[in-house]
């Protein structure tokens, strides 16, 4: 069976199950793997055949917000009744200084059927904890510990970095460029090419010449975000006038023959746009939260009420804050320009940059956690006892290092996360471990000639003594 997305497994196994018995074979397992997607199934196929084997682990339940309820699994013994519960809890995937950490972090949900892994493997290095004074000096520190790993022949697809929100992707994505390690973003695109970035982006063009032909190809991205009518006929009444006249789109908004309604939607654009223009004193970042605000763009955001609405504010947040650190509008989408671009979609060698959703169900031999602080993991938006369980699905991707990192300030002074109080002390490191803690200890020549000295001397005696 090839790869399905997740939502066409109760559909599948429903048919391909419907006239026989369902038993454990390699296909209903994974059919119904993640059993709290889809209990409502079971019930129906217990009900035609009475036998059911589900596989799933409540631990890692972190898709409540899209619908998923946790419940369903909880209760299955309660459901059906007689259910025999294996518990797997061997570990083949992780160091034990790994498991001890997520284990200890998970123990704290009090919800939970519960289960304790056990490793198979050795225990290995504890977790590195390490703490940054901010968020740059956490990306730049992230990219020269990646460095150095090649540099030890780790290779860069066996290296993810995984985070709470893709915004936190922004800063760690430029400091990855500037080291040269090459890098992708799984199932994502780079922060720059984020649609909300790029309309943001062209509005920020359009005020600073908003004249400019070159300001032309922004207009057509920002004039219709929020909707104001100007659909491809508007537009099309646009270029002409805007060509007779040999003006720009912008200007073109008060002397094209719109239909009345569009002409004042598409006059109070102009109006905000020109506004912030004329406003030279205000700062990069001052003129970008203006323009986001008075041509309606993030009241729109806030109202879509789509899944992706907090990640996009989130994201325009980041952009507004990374606005500060440029002193004019040209040198931020010059910049913006040059980092966009696009990683492919190929992971080999490549480091991996995924959310921590995205990460479910992957491995990787070395994991960096970032930003392990209050305000961004756990999540504000997030419910408290899934974004515990997020933490989890973290720290057990990691097979042979885990790196948590956390900042002091990040948009203002905040605190580490409160999973990290849960890591135990004796599983974790603060700082990086140095090469010399890592490898196994070598012994010195002194050493070694003493070693070979006293064993001479103790077979001399031996021979003595016979
Ligand atoms: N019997 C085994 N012997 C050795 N390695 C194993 C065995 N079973 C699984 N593994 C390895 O353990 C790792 C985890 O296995 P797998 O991905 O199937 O677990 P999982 O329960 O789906 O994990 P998760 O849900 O946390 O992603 C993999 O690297 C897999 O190859």
């Amino acid at each position: 069976m090839g790869e399905l997305p997740d939502r066409s497994y109760p559909v599948l196994t429903l048919k391909s199950c419907h006239d026989r018995p369902l038993v454990p074979t390699q296909h209903s397992a994974r059919s119904l793997d993640n059993a709290f997607h889809i209990n409502r199934w079971l019930r129906l196929m217990a009900k035609d055949h009475g036998e059911i084997f589900a596989v799933g682990d409540d631990d890692q339940a972190v898709f409540g917000w899209r619908g998923a309820d946790i419940e369903y699994i909880r209760r299955f013994t309660r459901d059906f009744r007689g259910a025999a519960v294996v518990k797997l809890e061997e570990n083949f995937r992780s160091t034990g200084h790994i498991l001890a950490a997520a284990n200890a972090v998970i123990a704290r949900d009090e919800t939970r059927l519960g289960k304790t892994l056990r490793p198979t493997r050795e225990q290995g290095q504890p977790i590195e904890v390490v703490r940054f004074r901010n968020d740059e000096a956490e990306a730049i520190g992230i990219a020269a510990e990646i460095r150095k790993r090649g540099a030890e022949g780790v290779r860069w697809q066996d290296i993810a970095i995984l985070y709470r929100a893709n915004h936190l992707s922004r800063g760690i994505e430029e400091e990855l460029l500037r080291a040269k390690v090459p890098y992708v973003l799984v199932g994502d695109v780079g922060f720059y090419q984020r649609a909300e970035v790029k309309d943001a982006l062209a509005l920020l063009r359009l005020a600073t010449c908003p004249d400019d032909c070159q300001s032309d190809e922004a207009f057509r991205r920002a004039c219709n975000s929020p909707p104001r009518g100007i659909g491809p006929k508007a537009l099309d009444l646009l270029e002409r006038d805007a060509e007779w006249r040999g003006s720009s789109l912008l200007a073109a908004c008060h002397t094209a023959e719109l239909p009345p309604k569009v002409r004042g939607a598409a006059g109070a654009f102009a109006d905000a746009v020109r506004a912030v223009a004329a406003d030279t004193g205000a700062t990069v970042a001052d003129r970008l939260s203006m323009l986001l605000d008075r041509t309606g763009y993030r009241q729109w955001l806030r109202d879509s009420r789509a899944e992706t609405v907090e990640g996009k504010l989130e994201n325009l947040a980041e952009l507004v804050l990374l606005a500060g650190g440029f002193h004019s509008a040209a040198e931020l989408l010059e910049h913006a320009a040059l980092a966009s671009a696009a990683p492919g979609e190929n992971t080999e060698g490549r480091v991996q940059l995924l959310t921590l959703h995205r990460a479910k169900g992957l491995e990787f031999a070395h994991v960096f956690l970032p930003a392990w602080n209050t305000t961004a993991f756990p999540s504000q938006y997030g419910e408290a006892s899934e974004e515990r369980r997020l933490a989890y699905v973290a720290l057990t991707r990691g097979k042979e290092r885990v790196s948590v990192t956390y900042a002091e300030f990040r948009r203002g002074y905040v605190d580490p996360s409160p999973f990290l109080d849960d890591i135990p002390a004796d599983n974790r490191h603060e700082g990086w471990l140095r090469p010399e803690l890592r490898r196994p200890t070598r012994i010195s020549p002194r050493q070694a000639g003493m070693d070979a000295l006293n064993e001479m001397l103790a077979g001399l005696r031996g021979r003595q003594a016979g």
